[in-house]
């Protein structure tokens, strides 16, 4: 199975690329979306963030109130840093989960969309590794418009993360969102294919079909051994 990590800055187009990929059966598994369901109501996540940040954080429903959660962590590094110690388990687990999920529906490449895939040391797990970069102008006007949130705010968001620039010096792949949706999905074409070509032998023996043909062969081997074996103690 080939796992390909998708990341970038806030609000640099990854969804948008994301979209792209599923367009064309490539299935995605977004770490938003699980991030998302670890802070859902009653779940372990929303237990430990509740006894951490307290009931202020929720609203009238007893949902997490995802802005004004925002507002503090993304306004303070160690609220933020604590945030994440407290749900990155929850996150890694379900983002496990999601790839087992389709491990064993037979998919050969995914694509793992993770905002944080380099700070959380998760690129260790992906290759090749894509980084949709946008010019730092781009970026804040996108997100403005976007978020409807306050220029200062968007830019502590941007703040929090790894900067774009130091993520794109460690792609195996870049593409550059500055432009055009018209421009973004012409590179995509080319990096479809790319991402697309053949396994390796590594990737096809950690797919469904890859252990599946080598369970297969080491039982049809013993098999074969087994028989040898007993015609041989028969003959002497
Ligand atoms: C603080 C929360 C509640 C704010 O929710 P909100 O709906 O406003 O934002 P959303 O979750 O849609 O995130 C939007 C973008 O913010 C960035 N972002 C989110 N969390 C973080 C973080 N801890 N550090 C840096 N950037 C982050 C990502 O680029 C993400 O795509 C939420 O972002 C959260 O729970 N974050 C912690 C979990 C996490 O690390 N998520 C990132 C997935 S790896
Ligand atoms: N090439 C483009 N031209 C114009 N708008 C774009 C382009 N690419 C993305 N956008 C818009 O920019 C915004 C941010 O894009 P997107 O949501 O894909 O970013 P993201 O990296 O997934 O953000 P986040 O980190 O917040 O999840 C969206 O409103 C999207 O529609």
């Amino acid at each position: 199975m080939r796992i390909v990590g998708l990341t970038g800055g806030i609000a640099s187009g990854k969804s948008t690329v994301s979209n792209l990929f599923k367009s064309h059966d490539v299935p995605v598994v977004d770490a938003d979306i699980v991030a998302r369901e670890v802070l859902r109501k009653g779940s372990g996540g929303w237990k430990k963030v509740v006894a951490a940040f307290g009931d202020e954080i929720l609203l009238e429903n007893g949902e997490v109130n995802r802005p004004s959660l925002g507002q503090i962590v993304f306004s303070d590094p160690d609220k933020r840093q604590f945030l994440n110690r407290l749900l990155a388990p929850y996150i890694s687990r379900g983002i496990f989960w999601d790839i087992l999920k389709l491990w064993m529906k037979g998919y050969k490449v995914i694509v793992l969309d993770v905002p944080l895939l380099f700070e959380a040391k998760m690129d260790r797990f992906t290759k090749p590794v894509i980084v949709v970069w946008v010019d730092p102008e781009t970026q804040i006007q996108r997100l403005l418009a976007r978020d409807k949130s306050g220029e200062e705010d968007a830019r502590n968001r941007i703040n929090a993360q790894m900067s774009l620039d130091v993520k794109r010096g460690k792609a195996n792949i870049v593409i550059d969102n500055t432009g055009s949706l018209d421009d973004l999905n012409q590179q995509f074409q080319k990096v479809l294919v790319e991402v697309t070509r053949p396994l390796t032998w590594t990737e096809f023996s950690c797919s469904r079909q890859g252990v599946f043909t080598i369970l297969a062969s080491v039982a049809s081997g013993l098999v074969l051994f087994v028989k040898a074996f007993n015609n041989h103690s028969r003959t002497s």
